[in-house]
This record gives C-alpha cells, structure tokens and sequence, in this order.
C-alpha cells in the first residue's frame, strides 16, 4: 500500500506510516496541482492538511486512492461528493487540534485588543506609541461566540475564565445544552446587539460562507471587534474592510483568508487588522497529535478495513468489523444473487432481519447488499462508501424492517428485490461462526454457499434431471465442484444450484435449456 503526503505533517505521524509494515510513504509537499494530478494514480492513501485541493478532477486521476486522510478539521479543501461518489473515505481528525485552535483565538482577541502586533511593529520601526495604542479590558465585556461546537465550547469557557460574559448562537444546539454549560443562549440579533467582540466557530458551509456581512455589521454595536480563527469567507472580506473604514468595528484578527495567502489585501494592510498565516492549529502539541491521529487511521483503515471519522461512511472498529463481517459478506452475497435473478431493473430493496443479532450494529448490512446488487453493473466501482449514493442516483429505493420471530434459524435475513416485472426473495444466514448460506429463494428452501461460478437451474422433480445436466457438462469438460438441491415448499419443482470449476459458457448454457427436464438455466458469478 502506497501512501502519499501531501501537506506538511508531523514527524511523529511520519515515523508510524515509515514503522507499519506493507506500508510505503511518499512525503512530497508543496505540489502544485497539475505534479500532483501526474502522481496521485500511485497512491492508496492520501495524507493532507488544509492546502492541498483534492478536486473531483484530482479524484479522476486518482484511480488507486482508497482514502483521504485531514490531520485537522475542516474540510472545505476537499470536493466530499465527488469522493463518495467514486467510493474515496474520506477522515478527518475531529479533536486533536481543538485546544490549540481555541486558544489561538484567544491570543488573537487579546492581542487585537491591547494592540500587542501593532506596538511591536511600531517600536521596531523606533517610535514610542503609547497614547495611540491604548487598549481595552476584556473584563465584564460581552464575548459573542458563534458556534458552539468543540472549539467555540473552549472558546466560551477560556473567556469566562478572564470573567468576559459569554452569549452563544448555534441554531443546532439546544438551548438547554447552552445553559448547562453555563453561557448565555441567544439568537443572532441578540448576540449582534450585545457583543462587544464576536468570534465565530462555524464550518464553512453554503449557509455560513458570508454569514457576517454588511447586513450584521449594521446590527452590531459601533466598536466591535470581530475574530475569525474558522474559515475565511465566512465574515464577508470587502463588507469588514466597509466596517473597518466608517469605525462601525474598532478591529479585526483574522487567521484565515478567502484566498490563501492573500494576495494584495487591503485587509491585511488595514492597521486595525491583526492577523496570522493560518495559524490556528499550529502548535507542537495539536501537530503531533493530528499526524499521530491520521496515521493511526489510516493504517488501521489501510491493514485492517477499519473506518474511523469517516465524514462519508459510518465508523466501524476492527472489532466490530469481525463480528458484522461475516453479515456483509453475506448481506453482498445476497445483493448480488438479486441483480443475477431478477429481471427489469431493481426499484426497491426491502430488507427484513429475523430473529436474534444479539448486540450486534446492523447498519451496514443494507449498504453491503446495495453493494452487491450494483456490482455485476458496475463492478469495481462500487464500495461501501458510494453505494448508497449510487443506488439513490438509479433510483433504488431501500427500507428494512425487522422482527424477533426466525421461523427456521436463529436469525436470518431476507432481501425482496423489486422490479417493475417482479419480486425476488431470497434469505440467508451465518453457518457455524462465519459461513455465509443462502437458505431460502422464494419458495425454494435450501443451504446454498453463494461462492464462485454457479448456476441455477430449475427443473421438473423427475428421476434423470440431474443425470441429463451432469452428463451435458461432463460432455464439455466441465467439472462440477458442488451441488446443492432446494426444493419447492409445494409443487414439483427443484432448484439445483451447481458451482463449476470453470464458468459455464453461454453455448453450454443453451445447450442445458434443451434439456427436457430443464425450465430455466441462470449462470451466476459471485
Ligand atoms: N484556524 C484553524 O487553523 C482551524 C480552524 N478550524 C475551523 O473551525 C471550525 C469549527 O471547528 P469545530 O468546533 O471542531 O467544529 P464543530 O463541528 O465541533 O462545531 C461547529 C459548530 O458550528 C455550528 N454551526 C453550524 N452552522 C451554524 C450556523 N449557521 N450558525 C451558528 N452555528 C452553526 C454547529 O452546530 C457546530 O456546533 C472547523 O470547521 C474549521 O473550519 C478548525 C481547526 C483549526
Ligand atoms: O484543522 C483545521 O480545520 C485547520 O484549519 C488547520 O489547518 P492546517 O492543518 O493548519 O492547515
């Protein structure tokens, strides 16, 4: 396995990929995007940070890559759907850096506020301001936090530890949470109102992407001054110059850009900006535990399928893993004897569980049958990262419903396969510990290990069917490897599954449709 670091990453997280074995790293920073594009097809993994752009023409090109691993937070650098879309995880590491991040705007608060860059710069330049840079106390002063998820939550509490008043708006937290941490909920009119600094916390989103602009400046008070340690562009860059020029905010800190690095911007040369190279996560601490994070994720992904923060695929532990494995292989199984025995084009999936799981986190379990049934469509392509999307795009639609009663085994579960022709039910179970069984096609009841080239055929229960179809694949060299017989619950029919050595070609596949006991003739590939 092949990976590959794009961005700057911690020694610590370096060392873990170079120390696992099956592993290769490639640390090349500071690509542009075109070098980039000529390499990726190498890769399995990709390591970045927040400069690397993974494009959906990046992804294009990345015909090997598995995984996208961010050793930080946001991921407004990388084109989600078009991941999803060609089956790319794609993780980030939600925590290592929040505490670094969160004091990174505090700094910028207290610097903006006591003009610490600004004396610094003009005593370098051999003058003694001291008028002039007078500050403010924070002290009994309304801090306005926007967003009150892992940083701004810190961001809240450090400034209650300098006895600022802190009122939070985040429409997606309860206000009841809000008061239980001890702060102030409010809603966005209010905190503009009565905020005397404002620092947002939010992710950069097509809602909070301009959320600050001329329209809340005109509802804040006059002198207020505003951090941003979250996304550039999330307060509006030419509506805050506005502000700055008429006095309407006495100063800005900013940490990110629109564009990064800024190019030519009034912003950064207004003398009542402060600010910093996107600095927010830049301490040793956060950098050593994102890298060792990201490497930790990655190879687990990479050696043991372990998804872990996967903003596009629910987390599944190695341990858990083991335990719904040997479900999804069969749940796949199952989908892909679906799409090989129906005719018309699957409209519905409806998948029943039966009985006892024990504990176990059934979730996947109808992604792993999506899986299967587009997999004789579009054969690789199809992973448990896009299935789901690519089954909503043909229109598939998927419910499960479940019960305690098992008529037969301990628990099983059913696929119904609908298409506008037709419904197809089949069911399976776990054998023993891991051994995947078909046990029931529609009213056909049997113990079939959905494995390898097979074939289905139903014919009328009279002595000498199955002689005829051994002898016709005998005739052609064809080795039959297993056979196993299902028969109908009423009625005269058999289905006989066979697994043959080698597939049964489409002339022998005919031939066996003339047979006279014969009804139908399925080749099936799992
Ligand atoms: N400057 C830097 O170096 C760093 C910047 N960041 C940025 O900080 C952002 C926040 O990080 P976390 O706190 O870890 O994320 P988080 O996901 O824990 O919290 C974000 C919060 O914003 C809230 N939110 C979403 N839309 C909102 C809206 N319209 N109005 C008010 N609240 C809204 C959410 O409900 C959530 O509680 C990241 O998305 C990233 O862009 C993160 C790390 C370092
Ligand atoms: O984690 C984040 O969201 C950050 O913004 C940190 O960015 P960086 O890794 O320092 O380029």
């Amino acid at each position: 396995m092949k990976v590959l670091v794009s961005d700057n990453l911690g020694e610590d997280g370096i060392r873990m990929f170079q120390d696992a074995s099956n592993i290769d790293v490639d640390v090349k920073t500071g690509l542009a995007p075109e070098a980039l594009k000529a390499i990726i097809a190498d890769y399995d993994a990709l390591v970045i940070r927040s400069a690397t752009k993974v494009t959906e023409e990046l992804l294009q090109a990345a015909t090997r890559l598995k995984v996208v691993g961010r050793a930080g937070i946001g991921l407004d650098n990388v084109d989600i759907p078009a991941a999803t879309q060609r089956g790319v995880v794609v993780m980030n590491t939600p925590t290592g850096n929040v505490v670094t991040t969160a004091e990174h705007a505090i700094a910028m608060m207290l610097a903006l506020t006591r003009n610490i860059p600004t004396g610094t710069a003009s005593l370098r330049d051999g003058r003694w301001e001291k008028k002039k840079l007078q500050g403010r106390e924070i002290f009994n002063k309304v801090l306005g936090v926007i967003g009150f998820g892992k940083i701004g939550a810190i961001v809240a509490d450090r400034a209650r530890g300098l006895k600022m008043n802190v009122v939070i708006h985040d429409p997606f937290v309860t206000p009841e949470q809000i008061q239980k941490a001890g702060f102030t909920p409010v809603d966005l009119d209010t905190l503009y109102q009565q905020a005397d600094y404002i620092s947002v916390h939010v992710p950069k989103l097509k809602n909070t992407l301009g959320m600050i602009n001329a329209d809340a400046f005109g509802k804040m008070k006059d002198g207020v001054m505003i951090i941003n340690c979250a996304r550039g562009g999330i307060v509006a860059e030419n509506d805050l110059y506005d502000a700055l020029v008429s006095g309407k905010v006495a100063g800005a800190a900013l940490d990110v850009f629109e564009t990064e690095p800024p190019v030519e911007s009034p912003l950064v040369a207004h003398e009542r900006v402060i600010c910093t190279p996107h600095l927010g996560a830049s301490t040793r601490e956060a950098q050593t535990n994102v890298a060792v994070a990201v490497a930790r994720q990655i190879i687990d992904f990479l050696t043991a399928g372990t998804v872990a923060n996967a903003v596009n695929m629910p987390s599944v532990t190695g341990e858990a893993l083991e335990k719904i494995g040997p479900y999804l292989t069969l749940a796949e199984r199952m989908g892909c004897l679906q799409a090989q025995l129906v005719q018309g084009p699957i409209k519905e999936v409806v998948v029943e569980f039966h009985g006892d799981f024990k504990d176990l986190d059934l979730s996947p379990v109808s992604t792993a049958v999506l899986k299967g049934i587009l997999t004789p469509v579009v054969k690789d392509d199809v992973n448990f990262v896009n299935a789901q999307v690519m089954a909503q795009q043909r229109g598939i639609k998927v419910t499960e419903t479940s019960s305690a009663e098992s008529d037969y085994y301990v628990n099983q579960f059913t696929v119904r396969a609908i298409t506008t022709e037709m419904t197809s039910v089949v069911s399976g179970t776990i054998f023993g510990k891991k051994d995947p069984r078909i046990v029931k096609i529609d009213k056909f009841r049997l113990e079939m290990i959905p494995h390898g080239h097979m074939a289905l055929i139903q014919n009328i229960d009279k002595p000498g069917s199955i002689g005829e179809i051994g002898t016709t694949l005998g005739k052609h060299k064809i080795n039959i490897g297993r056979m196993q017989v299902g028969q109908e619950e009423e009625g005269d029919r058999n289905i006989i599954f066979l697994t043959t050595d080698t597939p049964i070609p489409e002339a022998v596949v005919d031939e066996m449709r003339q047979l006279a006991l014969v009804k139908t003739v399925t080749p099936l590939e799992f």
